[in-house]
């Protein structure tokens, strides 16, 4: 990727590594609500203000739940009886779900990395961060393409494509949530 999307960890302000830690966080969380039995994919969009534009996970479009399967697609060679025909990702949903006028200008937490539909998304959106946790497809021909959408662009739109590294302190900071405490 061009020099200029990669910003190494240690380039980040103390501000800017809490605000990493806390919206992966709560991209995670929202991970946690996705109904796909094989991957659970959160996002969490945040504008330059630090406010939370958008959330999302991945899920069956708005009323289609039960109605569609979750099978691979290598579990079925007929594409219409797999869940990539029909599943919404989650950076999708989080864009769709935005509750500001654009996301120009947005940080998007993404649990996974982007595939190459959500690349697009991502670009023609204005989101100019993206801060992603696992690139465990990152051999298919899909994350691959979202890989050279995002440093294609990178450089006229200024966008910066970066791995979050602090895993520790995410469980750390999930830890010290406790719902008894008064
Ligand atoms: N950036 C991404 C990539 C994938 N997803 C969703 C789409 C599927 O529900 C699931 C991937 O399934 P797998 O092939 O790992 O069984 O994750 C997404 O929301 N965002």
């Amino acid at each position: 990727m061009a020099s200029n999307t990669k910003l190494p960890q240690d380039n980040l302000t103390r501000r800017q590594y809490k605000d990493d830690v806390y919206f992966m966080s709560v991209a995670l969380m929202f991970a946690k609500k996705s109904p796909d039995p094989s991957t659970q994919v959160g996002a969490c969009i945040v504008n330059e203000g630090g406010e939370i534009v958008g959330v999302g996970f991945n899920k069956m479009p708005d009323g289609c739940e039960g109605k569609f399967p979750w099978k691979h697609d290598t579990e079925d060679e007929d594409p219409l009886n797999t869940k990539g025909m029909y599943v919404c990702h989650a950076e999708l949903n989080a864009i769709v779900n935005k509750t500001s006028v654009d996301v120009k200008g947005c940080t998007i937490y993404v649990t996974l990395f982007p595939c190459n539909e959500c690349a697009k998304l991502i670009v023609q959106s204005g989101i100019k961060n993206v801060v992603y946790l696992s690139n465990k497809h990152k051999e298919r021909n899909g994350t691959k393409a979202a890989f050279r959408i995002l440093d294609e662009a990178s450089t006229p739109k200024n966008i910066i494509c970066r791995q979050f590294e602090s895993k520790q302190d995410v469980r750390d900071l999930l830890d010290s949530i406790d719902p008894f405490a008064e």
